[in-house]
């Protein structure tokens, strides 16, 4: 379970304050907002890349508020998922692995066992720079799930596609909803999106986090 309790996080000018809200283990929730309301600030913060001026992040009632990212249980999909461009599709899957020193084999049996489930099996050996968007997609997500986090955190992982490769996906995330039981944090603009995922949404306005009935 996430959690986060009173939160305040300010940068520049731009604040967050009030920030309570609960996720469960295998709920979905799609946090909505229009641009610059904050929605990246607040998944970064839950991530440990941004810093939190008051309140806490829990995860199943553990205080991970101060905790380094590494340290977190958290899998992140950047905006623009930040593929490594020197490193192929296994490496970039394996490369949370190789940072936690796992073993060569056991990193090689877990990039096969992701490349299945994201049907990326046939690009392993490929560079990341020349994959379609939607490929690209399935590899970040691939990287970010590697070492099994309980909580998976998306900023629109959607934006960037077509119409037939964001419902592509969408099919994988729900699929991947059903089947891994995470916490999913998911940042979009599209309300229809939203409805086909979430079991609940969010909404950033203003400052204030506000509940959007489904
Ligand atoms: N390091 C920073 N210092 C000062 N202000 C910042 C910093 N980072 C972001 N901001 C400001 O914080 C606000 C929220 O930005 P954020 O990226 O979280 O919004 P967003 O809802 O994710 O937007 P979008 O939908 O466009 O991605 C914006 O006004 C932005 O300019």
């Amino acid at each position: 379970m996430l959690q986060c309790v009173d939160l305040e996080i300010e940068q520049g000018a731009f604040s967050l304050s009030n920030i309570n809200f609960k996720v469960d283990k295998g709920e979905y929730l799609v946090l909505m907002g229009k641009t610059g309301s904050g929605k990246t600030t607040l998944i970064e913060a839950i991530c440990g890349l941004r810093k939190v001026k008051k309140g806490q992040v829990l995860l199943h009632s553990n205080n991970i508020t101060n905790l380094v990212p590494g340290q977190r249980q958290i899998g992140y999909v950047p905006q623009d998922g930040a593929l490594f461009s020197t490193m192929t599709v296994a490496e970039n899957i394996g490369f949370a692995l190789k940072i936690r020193k796992w073993p060569k084999l056991k990193i090689e049996e877990r990039v096969q066992e992701l490349a299945v489930l994201l049907g990326v099996e046939q690009l392993l050996n490929r560079s990341v720079d020349n994959l379609s968007g939607g490929e690209k997609q399935r590899v970040a997500l691939g990287r970010a799930l590697s070492f099994y986090p309980q909580i998976l955190c998306l900023d629109e992982p959607l934006s960037a596609l077509d119409q037939a490769t964001k419902s592509e996906i969408i099919l994988l995330l729900q699929n991947l909803a059903q089947k891994l039981q995470l916490v999913i944090v998911h940042i979009s603009h599209s309300e229809s999106e939203a409805k086909k995922l979430a079991t609940s949404i969010l909404s950033l306005k203003d400052g204030i986090l506000e509940k959007v009935s489904l």
